[in-house]
């Protein structure tokens, strides 16, 4: 809970004065009682009226500033509160966004998201409850047992008996709220990721008729959430019936013990009065206990849920130094490089080892699973190599800041993915003070310019939920025309092409020609393969033949049977 309480340093001037007025509330109702006894004793029994009016004018006094005090305190306390969740939420959420991918796959989106939602709400309730009740409650306790034993220490004694019987009891509740807390957090987790699945794949539910098994996939991970919801509340349930038995038992021992002390002349009237008040308050706060530790429980759960994203260990970036030097722009080497996803620890690329010039073209191809995106995925350093050494733009890509290194490459994934807002905010995104017509040029080389412009409204035409919805083959264009925009000295397509005509596509690889970039491009077809300057042919993780296409047509007998297939394909699409 230290990393993640360390967030409401700045509101520690804050912090100090709601604490403050707490105690302050605190002392006034611990006085109270005491001026009860007062009123009791020197003004009823004694029969002293003008004692009586001036006991009630302090007596109202206290009142009014226990009132000040808590209406102030409970508006710092949400001040405080609020202010901290805001900041631990972008903390965690520029956290997330600094993740190297290895580091993101550890954590599920779902589960992610939970944690900034939920997690971090269940840490700001117990921080505004923390300037409220949290330390009133056992200060209220150990408030009214000091002043019981001032008003009268040997009645007092009854109520401290049962002390270290309830302290016990209350640790070991901690512990098993914790526990299970944590639990219903992960259940919740379940529930999240279910939804989300089901939203993003709401078609294929549709085109599956899987409407019904989904609903009930989801009323089974909801009553599971609900089930160990319940048993967790079930614990904070026994708390408050046991805590209130027991300080029944030491009330009736203070009343019971009481009156043979009046009797002897021991104790006076207004003490006992004042110490069944003070064991009334402590039962109070008790009560609160079992509110309290609910959210304490919950809280520690869900702080340790948020330090496991806050301290999660990563790749470091490099210190930002200014540019990063290039040293021959656009070379990329490859030597003797083996790479395994974190996760399985299975080689997915064995040795690899190439180098292209500035602007060179290569296409990358091979069976699916083959590793092509893999390999493309250690240029931008989404994930760093296992063996050997990758090199970008003469330097190794370790050495560069990701920063510097990543404002070189424009990356179009598999899939093509588009935000909600407008066409032109979605090509600003690889480089956001870039004007209207760059953003026109890079369409137009995509192939997707003369589309956009017969849209209502042009390049402003929103898209996403609110928005058009966009064919594959337009989203792909226009992830396409998202890369050039930066005019990047490196260009990935990973297989971004795949649901062009094959006008369009033979277009768009005569636009890209000119492009002054090195290019590596993941494809399935020959006739792209064959517009490239080199071929490099995967096989299982390894490089199965490296070329150009006449050398692959006689040097490789998988390339050739690649080739074969396609023409007969070919042939076909003309019959
Ligand atoms: N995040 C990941 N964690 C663990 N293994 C992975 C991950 N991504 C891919 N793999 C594995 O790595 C291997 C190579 O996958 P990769 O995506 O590089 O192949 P590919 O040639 O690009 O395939 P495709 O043409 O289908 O995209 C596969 O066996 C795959 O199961």
């Amino acid at each position: 809970m230290k990393t993640v309480f360390s967030y409401a340093k700045p509101y520690k001037g804050y912090i100090v004065f709601a604490l403050f007025l707490m105690l302050l509330e605190l002392t006034v109702e611990l006085m109270q009682p005491f001026v009860i006894a007062k009123i009791v004793d020197d003004g009823i029994v004694a029969g002293d009226q003008d004692r009586i009016i001036q006991l009630g004018i302090v007596l109202l006094g206290l009142s009014i500033i226990a009132l000040a005090s808590g209406i102030i305190n409970s508006y710092y306390a949400s001040h405080v509160s609020m202010s901290f969740s805001f900041d631990l939420r972008r903390v965690l959420y520029g956290r997330v966004q600094s993740f190297s991918l290895a580091t993101f796959n550890k954590f599920p989106a779902s589960g992610l998201i939970t944690r900034l939602t939920s997690d971090v709400n269940l840490v700001q309730q117990v921080l505004f409850m923390g300037l409220r009740i949290m330390l009133r409650a056992p200060l209220l306790v150990l408030g009214s047992m000091v002043m019981a034993f001032v008003v009268n220490a040997e009645l007092a004694v009854y109520l401290v008996i049962v002390f270290p019987v309830l302290l016990i009891f209350l640790y070991v509740m901690v512990l098993k709220g914790v526990a299970r807390f944590s639990f219903v957090q992960k259940r919740l987790d379940r529930v999240n990721r279910l939804i989300q699945e089901n939203l993003q794949a709401v078609r294929l539910v549709k085109a599956y008729l899987r409407g019904n098994y989904e609903a009930s996939r989801f009323s089974e991970v909801a009553d599971s959430l609900k089930i160990d919801t319940v048993k967790a509340f079930r614990i904070m349930e026994i708390i408050l019936p046991v805590l209130l038995f027991v300080m029944n038992i030491s009330l009736l021992a203070v009343l019971w013990f009481g009156a043979s002390h009046i009797q002897t002349g021991s104790a006076q009237i207004g003490e006992l009065v004042a110490i069944v008040n003070y064991a009334m308050r402590m039962t109070g706060a008790f009560s609160m206990f079992s509110f309290i530790i609910m959210a304490f429980a919950r809280a520690k759960a869900s702080s340790e849920r948020i330090e496991e994203v806050l301290l999660a260990e990563d790749v470091r970036e490099k210190e930002e130094q200014g540019e990063a030097h290039v040293v021959r722009r656009g070379e990329i080497v490859f030597e003797n490089v083996s790479f395994a996803y974190p996760e399985t620890n299975r080689k997915v690329l064995k040795n690899i080892s190439f180098r292209m010039k500035p602007n060179e073209k290569l296409a990358i191809m091979g069976a699916t699973g083959s590793g092509k995106s893999s390999l493309l995925q250690l240029i931008p350093r989404f994930y760093d190599a296992t063996e050997g050494t990758v090199l970008v733009h003469g330097r190794e890509v370790k050495s560069w800041s990701l920063r510097a290194l990543r404002k070189t490459i424009g990356v179009v994934p598999q899939q093509s993915l588009l935000f909600t807002g407008t066409i032109s905010d979605n090509l600003s995104w690889g480089k956001e003070q870039a004007v209207q017509d760059e953003l026109a040029f890079a369409a137009q080389k995509a192939q997707i310019h003369h589309t956009v412009e017969r849209f209502p409204k042009g390049y402003s035409t929103r898209v996403g939920q609110k928005g058009v919805n966009l064919s594959g083959g337009q989203k792909q264009r226009l992830s396409i025309a998202r890369a050039l925009v930066r005019k990047p000295s490196v260009l990935i397509l990973d297989d971004s092409t795949s649901a062009l005509d094959v006008k369009t596509e033979a277009a768009l690889w005569e636009a890209l020609e000119s492009e002054k970039a090195t290019m590596l491009v993941v494809t399935q077809k020959i006739r792209t393969a064959k517009k490239a300057d080199r071929i490099l042919l995967m096989e299982e993780g390894e490089i199965s033949a490296y070329g150009t296409h006449d050398d692959l047509m006689k040097h490789s007998e998988l390339y050739r049977q690649i080739a074969l297939s396609q023409q007969e394909e070919e042939v076909d699409e003309y019959v």
